[in-house]
């Protein structure tokens, strides 16, 4: 398990939520950078990426394919779009998900033009015979189409265009090795910095015409997990309030009014990441204790406390996971402003205290 699993399970109504929902999905168009310029944060990807797409144009040839990993939006996607903008390509946008046979695949790269982009989300849940032949298309430009079944189907060989490959992956370590090999450039997406989401949701912000000041921003950027969307969706959110509430202008003091209507704290937990916090403290003295026990404790699924709150609370170093179960660390005990229990009276009966509590 590591921090990108929180997309595995649905997240129904979650403000905090990486994944897109719809409105994401139909504002998020207007909100993406469109160069590599416009794109904030990443140093290292972008300069990297900028040499690789240079090199390509100068040489009149099309880009080498692109792995970029990390968790959800991150900007994947984003990138994507920016790779094609700066070669001057079309782009196909498609997922893993959606190729279940190698004739989808198929058809796919046979309808693409010369130097075409094909964006291919979650990679790595492609299924196996449209992966492999994935390995000859990004190797030779070439796909082997089987027609027919049994000892009677042949292979009839399809010559590609030249096009370029951008997998997206949120974990580059389920990859197969065959399949990593063939990307001429991996791009890892780390979190963004906090100062990184103010510039994100200053741009937004003028994107969206909703007046914000510095604090303002710097408010929302702090409780959005290092991840832009949530920066937008914040964003978004507080507006409305601002809107209703306020005379129309983000400050400091409307964005934390704001985000404590919609129970996102200051270091950006909600509802569900305080329950287990508050569950792991102040009903088992800060651990060790068992996910199933925790779960039941605050009327959840195992696979939610473990996949949709756990790993932030572990990324922030609220939680840890250890053999004999989860324990809270110093500053989750500080973060919710309680007093570990050795501190409050020493020992066992500290935990005691805390269990009576
Ligand atoms: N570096 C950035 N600068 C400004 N905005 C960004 C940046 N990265 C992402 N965004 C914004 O965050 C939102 C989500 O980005 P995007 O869809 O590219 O993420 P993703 O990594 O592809 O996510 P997923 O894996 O869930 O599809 C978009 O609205 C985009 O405008």
């Amino acid at each position: 398990m590591n921090g990108y699993d929180e997309t595995d399970i649905p997240e129904p109504d979650r403000l905090v939520a990486p994944g897109a929902d719809g409105e994401d999905t139909a504002v998020e168009a207007a909100l993406r950078p469109k160069d590599l310029g416009e794109f904030v944060g990443q140093e290292k990807v972008r300069q990297q990426l900028d040499l690789v797409l240079k090199a390509a144009k100068q040489r009149g040839a099309t880009a080498d394919h692109v792995l970029l990993s990390g968790a959800p939006g991150l900007g994947k996607t984003t990138l994507s779009m920016i790779i094609a903008a700066e070669m001057g390509a079309p782009i196909r946008i498609t997922s893993g998900p959606a190729i279940q046979h190698a004739g989808d695949l198929a058809a796919i790269l046979s309808s693409l033009q010369e130097g075409e982009v094909l964006f291919l989300d979650e990679i790595h849940r492609m299924s196996r015979p449209a992966e492999e032949m994935l390995y000859m298309a990004m190797e030779d430009f070439r796909v082997d189409v089987i027609v027919g079944k049994g000892p009677g189907a042949t292979a009839i060989p399809l010559e590609l265009p030249p096009f370029t490959l951008v997998g997206a992956t949120t974990r580059a370590g389920l990859l197969p090795p065959p399949l990593r090999d063939r990307f001429g450039f991996t791009g890892h997406m780390e979190f963004y910095a906090p100062e990184e989401l103010e510039r994100v949701v200053h741009r937004s912000a003028r994107l969206l015409d909703v007046e914000i000041d510095t604090a303002g921003a710097a408010e929302i950027a702090g409780r959005s997990r290092g991840t832009p969307r949530i920066a937008n969706r914040l964003l978004r959110r507080v507006r409305d309030y601002a809107q209703v509430r306020a005379d129309g202008v983000i400050t400091r003091e409307v964005a934390g009014t704001a985000l404590q209507v919609y129970e996102v704290d200051a270091r950006g937990l909600d509802r569900l990441d305080r329950a287990v916090l508050e569950a792991l403290l102040k009903l088992f003295g800060g651990g060790p204790v068992g996910l199933s026990t925790l779960a039941v404790a605050v009327g959840e699924e195992r696979e939610t406390v473990e996949e949709v709150a756990e790993p932030f609370l572990v990324r922030e170093g609220l939680l840890a996971r250890t053999p004999r179960g989860r324990v809270a660390t110093p500053a989750a005990w500080a973060h919710l402003g309680l007093v570990p229990p050795q501190q409050a009276g020493g020992g066992p009966r500290g935990q005691q205290g805390l269990f009576g509590a």
